[in-house]
């Protein structure tokens, strides 16, 4: 934290006029405690002495040289001074491209110091591009190891490093320590300001180093502390009266089910339950691939959480996600005596007044909608499980509002998109994951099919067959209706074009603008069979389960990215029988949306398809996470750094065990932190 004069205008040092001003502050950079966290990327060494032999043509020569005489050559038809030098290893010529006025100063038997990369051509040691000074002057930059700063607008390495400097010398007296004493004295860390001089102005390579992974984990540490104090929250909770779940209706529900669950999904619900009838929070999110059974986990702990007294809420992204729930909920739940309602924005009057009456006498036990669940008015008997799915999509501040809802609320969150784990560690980092990797048994492999643009007639045929075999398809298109600008197909359009294919089938078309009623009507017809084909655009890409469509064709394929393609996929194949999905590309295809339609080709595993997404959209890609606010770090990268964080969340982890409301004199300053920073990972922009 850097208070007082740290948080004076950066215009306040000298050399920063209006131009440089300017600069910084497209940088972010406002005030003097901002300039001192710009921290360099690399260091330029004029310390460790390197001879022209030792430097070898690879790296910088550094080291005193003397000059020995003078010639010229010819450069683009003009004469040109050629200084020859000697070191202590071998001589050289510098050559002085446009620097001819050398000649007068560097005189034969002057002692240099030299900072440049010697090659060896035309039978010589030779440099073309080299910084001196002269040994008599009083070297300024000789013997120093100097910061390279990222740059901007006007600025240059010399003003940065003047600014800085200057700041660190008058304006440093409010800096205060940030990690506790226990870990500095750990890891053996110096005190901050300290730190902060060795990472601007190093007196060694080592002590740069030192104070980079000073910084690196005191960043790591922040993000770490932020998020386990969400974590930390929610396992406070202390449940008074340890419970020991009977698992009566589990047991009844599983009876009645066509299949038994998969050992997976057994582990994760024995996960669940310990956690439910631990003295703890849960906080805890499923991971599994698209039809893996989450939802009937969910519902599972559910009933538990119902059997135990308590109310249950199932909150999705989506109103049609939300009906899905609430429809599979009914029909699974209803007969063995449980109430199920279903709230969304859209319930209103009366319908919407009764219900929230019967919601907070208790009478309804399990509640199904959108995050409508969770608005103001909205109020439980004794809410004790929230189940959020497909979590990413809710912001922090929605997840928050949840587990306000009652005083010791469960959390289950479930999602099929698979989080890269140093992600998840960040930004998730307070959550125990479970996963389901198996799917239900008797699942088919889906047989995918990619087809050019142009040939979409034997697909049709394909489809008309299996359509007449009794089951269903999705056809998937990029647009809801025709664009000007793009020549792509569109779900309006081929519906009715899709009409004429197929006379002899029942069609129906859904999108984001058709109206919710009317939705929830043509996707219940769908779920029904009373439509065997389904035009869409991707509104159908999350949660949806209709196990005899059998067929998702997406036109434009290429246009959809890596996570969307396989989750429309995961729409079929949620059944034994065989599904198939044809990915019909345009001709105009990039080298990139070939790459993604090979990797949909050749892999059905979701894990393995989030990961080769990330190859292929490249860590800029993530930084493109830390750049829409999420995650802005000034100096740790989350794949680099991957193991720091790992140590600085352990750290973290173990503080808080001890002293979760941080109430030791050692961790005052850490929870003054903790108190001032705004709650998850947003503490990240604390820039000064
Ligand atoms: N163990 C099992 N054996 C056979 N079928 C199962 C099993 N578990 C779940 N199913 C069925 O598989 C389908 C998908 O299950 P569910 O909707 O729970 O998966 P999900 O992981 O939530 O899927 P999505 O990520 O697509 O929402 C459902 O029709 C469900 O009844």
């Amino acid at each position: 934290m850097f208070l007082g004069e740290l948080l004076q205008p950066v215009n306040r040092l000298k050399g920063i006029g209006p131009n440089h001003h300017k600069s910084l502050s497209a940088l972010g950079i406002f005030t003097i405690g901002q300039l001192l966290s710009h921290f360099p990327v690399r260091y330029e060494d004029h310390q460790s002495d390197k001879t022209i032999l030792q430097a070898a043509g690879i790296e910088a020569v550094n080291t005193q040289m003397t000059i020995v005489g003078k010639e010229s050559f010819s450069w683009k038809g003009r004469p040109t001074l050629k200084l020859l030098v000697e070191d202590d290893s071998a001589s050289g010529s510098l050559l002085c491209y446009g620097r001819n006025f050398l000649g007068g100063k560097l005189l034969t038997g002057t002692q240099i110091y030299i900072y440049g990369q010697f090659q060896y051509r035309f039978g010589e040691w030779q440099c073309g591009a080299f910084e001196f000074e002269i040994v008599s002057d009083c070297p300024e930059k000789y013997g120093k190891i100097l910061p390279l700063y990222p740059l901007g607008g006007s600025l240059n390495q010399n003003v940065l490093r003047k600014a800085i400097q200057q700041g660190i010398r008058e304006y440093t007296p409010g800096l205060k320590e940030e990690l506790p004493e226990i870990l500095k004295a750990q890891y053996g860390w110096p005190d901050r300001l300290s730190a902060l001089k060795n990472i601007h102005n190093p007196g060694s390579p080592q002590e740069a180093e030192q104070a980079r992974d000073y910084f690196i984990y005191e960043e790591l540490f922040h993000l770490q502390t932020a998020v386990g104090r969400n974590a930390v929250k929610q396992r406070q909770i202390n449940r008074t009266d340890k419970i020991r779940l009977p698992r009566k209706l589990e047991k009844k529900l599983k009876s009645t089910l066509p299949f038994s669950l998969t050992s997976d999904q057994e582990k994760v619900l024995d996960e669940i339950v310990s956690d439910l009838e631990g003295n703890r929070g849960m906080n805890r999110l499923i991971q599994g691939d698209v039809g893996s059974g989450k939802t009937l986990v969910a519902f599972l702990a559910a009933l538990n959480v119902i059997e135990g007294g308590r109310q249950a809420a199932l909150m999705a992204p989506t109103e049609l996600l939300a009906r899905q729930h609430a429809d599979n909920a009914s029909r699974l739940l209803t007969p063995l005596g449980i109430t199920i309602a279903y709230l969304s924005g859209n319930t209103q009057g009366e319908g919407r007044r009764h219900l929230l009456t019967q919601l907070k006498e208790g009478n309804i036990q399990f509640v199904v909608g959108t995050h409508a669940l969770f608005s103001e008015d909205v109020q439980y008997r004794e809410l004790g499980l929230a189940v959020i799915d497909e979590q990413h999509r809710f912001g922090v501040a929605q997840r928050q509002m949840l587990a306000k809802k009652g005083h010791c609320v469960d959390l289950l969150y479930m999602t099929a998109t698979p989080i890269p784990r140093t992600l998840a560690m960040t930004a998730f980092g307070d959550l125990d994951v479970s996963t389901i990797k198996t799917m239900p048994p008797g699942r088919k492999t889906i047989e995918t099919h990619l087809t050019r643009e142009g040939n979409e007639e034997k697909v049709y045929t394909f489809v008309l067959n299996e359509l007449n075999k009794g089951r269903q398809a999705y056809f998937v298109y990029p647009l809801i209706e025709k664009s000007e600008k793009l020549d792509l197909k569109d779900a309006e359009n081929m519906f009715e074009q899709l009409q004429k294919t197929f006379p002899d089938h029942a069609l129906a078309l859904i999108h984001s603008r058709i109206p919710d009623e009317e939705k929830k009507e043509r996707m219940e017809r769908f779920s029904k069979g009373n439509v065997d084909l389904l035009v869409a655009t991707s509104v159908v890409e999350v949660g949806v389960d209709v196990p005899n469509a059998t067929i998702m064709v997406i036109e434009h394929a290429e246009r959809f990215g890596l996570s969307a393609l396989h989750q429309l996929r995961g729409r079929v194949g949620r059944s034994e029988k065989q599904s198939y999905a044809f990915l019909i590309y345009s001709n105009n295809l990039t080298e990139e949306g070939k790459q993604r339609l090979r990797v949909m080709m050749e892999n059905s595993d979701g894990f393995v398809i989030a990961e080769e997404d990330l190859k292929l959209r490249g860590p800029g890609e993530i930084a493109g996470v830390r750049q829409s606010g999420y995650m802005k770090f000034r100096i740790a990268d989350m794949i680099r750094d991957s193991d720091v964080l790992l140590k600085a969340r352990q750290d973290v982890m173990s503080i808080l065990e001890k002293d979760p409301d941080l109430k030791s004199p050692e961790f005052s300053l850490l929870r003054e932190l903790w108190e001032s920073a705004p709650p998850f990972s947003e503490t990240l922009i604390r820039t000064g």
